[in-house]
């Protein structure tokens, strides 16, 4: 993995090293913090744009345009909630999607699949295990944002998300999100709403750089993607891991995300 990955900076390789648990303790700590960890650099800069190369083809041939209206929860209904509670405030996502499927062997396959990335963010995580996705579409996905594009408001399905910009925007394409703004207990729709109308203070942004690996809790921490501005598009992998083995989108959930169900 040295040809793709900075194992000096970050000794994922070497899970017994002191390295390694200092690493791991460092994650948790900014995990807890919050709510997210970043690895500057995790992916060598010429490994990302040579990914960006090989995809670029397939992002103007065969990607997914995913464009539509949504709310936040990226679901029709709330059972409990009136249809017009402006928690379920619609907004506009746009960008282009590359499935598993798609971008076959590759350096972001390799590192998907690689048991010691796994048990690396488990350890981060405080689990014994994390688990591939078995579905053949949604497991690895390449988002590409051009100008004027963004992904909105939305909860995450997976607990973390684990992401790696492979290419910046000139500006714009910024992540915002706002930390543990509704938990298991608590749906917290007047957050929700407040958040909706751009008025809650504890919303932050975050500027990724190409190779940033960045691992956050996006079920409970809403989160969205600026609109991208310039010529450059910005690039990034989306790679879903689950505690348990074997899991799957359902079919309505992949036709939503990817217009297709295999
Ligand atoms: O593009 C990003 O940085 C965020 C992606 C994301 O939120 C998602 O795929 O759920
Ligand atoms: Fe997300």
């Amino acid at each position: 993995m040295r040809d793709i990955l900075d194992l000096e900076r970050y000794p994922l390789d070497r899970p017994d090293s002191v390295g390694w648990s200092d690493l791991v303790n460092q994650c948790q700590a900014d995990l807890a913090r919050e709510g997210m960890f970043n690895l500057h650099g995790l992916m060598r800069a010429d490994v990302a744009a040579q990914e960006v190369a090989r995809l670029s083809s397939k992002f103007a041939t065969e990607s997914f345009r995913h464009e539509r209206e949504h709310n936040i929860y990226f679901l029709d209904h709330i059972d409990g909630l009136p249809d017009d509670h402006p928690a379920l405030r619609r907004t506009h996502t746009s960008n282009q999607t590359l499935c598993a499927d798609q971008i076959g062997a590759s350096a972001l396959t390799r590192l998907y699949e690689w048991p010691e990335f796994t048990r690396f963010l488990a350890a981060t995580m405080g689990r014994s295990a994390l688990h591939t996705m078995s579905d053949p579409l949604a497991r690895i996905n390449v988002m590409s944002y051009h100008e004027g594009q963004t992904l909105n408001w939305h909860f995450d399905r997976s607990e973390f998300t684990t992401t790696l910009l492979l290419q910046a925007p000139e500006a714009g394409g910024a992540f915002e999100y706002r930390t543990d703004l509704r938990s298991e207990e608590d749906p917290n729709y007047d957050g929700v709403a407040r958040l909706l109308r751009g008025e809650d203070p504890e919303a932050r942004i975050l500027t990724l750089s190409p190779g940033t690996l960045n691992v956050f809790k996006g079920k409970n921490t809403p989160h969205r993607v600026t609109k991208v501005q310039g010529k450059r598009d910005r690039v990034i992998a989306v790679f879903s891991y689950y505690d348990r083995p074997g899991v799957q989108f359902s079919e309505a959930e992949r036709i939503g995300f990817y217009g297709r169900a295999s």
